[in-house]
């Protein structure tokens, strides 16, 4: 089959209640056409048919490299920006493409930076009531001020926080703020997008212990968009690979993270050395045999978008774009992902 294929709900497995799910999202942005071109304007394809779901009590890890579109699918998960075509649907239930105050609160985005989420010229205390003004959801300043406390001792912070500036605090303490700051409005869904990029080794991992405390307690489904691929390791149950804004695979963590089947998510984790030697790994960068450089997501390649530079491509791969399939317990859009589980052993 060519072009953009039928959006199809993920299976879900047995068990397991989607609580927020993506069905063959798009999301095209316009290019600015050159002075005296004529034609239709160029088009990026950030995402392309994009079906993923994430049930409560889960996490589920995004990776790919930079521009593949993996802050585009968070934006448009939170209502921050319209999908050019497909739906997302939270418990159940499609959200309208321009979400209101009630739905836009229960799926959270907590972007990258930190330091930058917060007004340097106000306290956390104001940072911390504004939402609940903003929503009302607090009946005066006295239940503000105790649904901000509970917020800050959640994330393992602690009264004197709220009287702060953010300049007199560390990245790891505004981490869990901006952290707490989402909680507060009560989300069902948190997206976080990058949030360990600009922290410490040491910051990371407390970050990472908290969000795994978070996802437990609160039954919070969670989709970490992240470059990490240590981090999605060590936090996701599920994970999903994208290359030039298509899901490559996606399945169980375990599987996914380590051993893929997909030959651009084989490629993408060899650069990332297995925490545990005794575990077979996929092979090193070298030996996987991708050519090139990820082309333009403008004119992306026709067929499947990585067979230019795809060890295993075929005439097929350059015409049809490849169904997502289930081998073993991953979905996979690859012609001949099969053929490679065979010939690897
Ligand atoms: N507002 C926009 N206008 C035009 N193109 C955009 C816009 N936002 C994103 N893009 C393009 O869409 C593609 C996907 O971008 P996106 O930021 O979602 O990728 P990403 O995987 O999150 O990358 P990064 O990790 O670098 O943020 C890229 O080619 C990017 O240049």
């Amino acid at each position: 089959m060519t072009g953009i294929a039928q959006p199809r709900k993920e299976q879900a497995a047995p068990g397991r209640t989607p609580m927020l799910a993506a069905t063959g999202l798009r999301r095209y942005f316009p290019v600015p056409r050159g002075l005296g071109k004529r034609g239709p304007a160029a088009q990026v394809h950030a995402v392309e048919d994009v079906s993923f779901d994430v049930a409560a009590g889960e996490i589920l890890a995004v990776v790919g490299e930079s521009g593949c579109g993996k802050s585009t699918v968070a934006r448009m998960l939170a209502g921050l920006s319209e999908p050019t075509g497909g739906t997302v649907a939270l418990d159940g239930r499609d959200l309208p493409a321009r979400r209101g105050a009630a739905d836009q609160r229960l799926v959270q985005l907590v972007t990258q930076n930190p330091r930058a989420a917060f007004n340097r010229r106000r306290g956390i205390r104001h940072a911390l009531h504004q939402p609940l003004r903003v929503h009302g959801l607090a009946a005066g300043k006295d239940e503000r001020e105790k649904a901000a406390l509970d917020a800050i001792r959640r994330v393992g912070l602690s009264e004197e926080h709220l009287d702060r500036m953010p300049r007199d605090l560390s990245g790891g303490e505004l981490a869990r703020l901006v952290l707490a700051r989402a909680l507060l409005v009560g989300p069902r869904v948190l997206v976080l997008d990058e949030p360990t990029a600009s922290l410490d080794a040491s910051v990371k991992a407390t970050v990472v212990n908290l969000l795994l405390r978070l996802r437990d307690e609160l039954g919070l489904a969670i989709v970490l968009i992240t470059h990490e691929i240590d981090i999605a390791r060590r936090l996701a149950d599920r994970a999903a690979v994208m290359y030039l804004g298509r899901i490559a695979e996606i399945g169980p963590a375990a599987e996914v993270l380590h051993e893929p089947a997909h030959p651009y998510a084989r490629m993408l984790l060899a650069s990332v050395p297995e925490p545990d030697l005794t575990r077979t790994g996929p092979a090193r960068a070298a030996d996987t045999g991708a050519i090139g450089e990820v082309p333009s997501a403008i004119e992306p390649p026709p067929g499947c978008a990585f067979h230019p530079r795809c060890p295993l491509a075929t005439a097929e791969c350059a015409v049809d774009v490849p169904e997502p399939r289930l081998l073993g317990g991953v979905t996979v859009s690859c012609h001949h992902a099969a053929d490679n589980a065979v010939v690897e052993g």
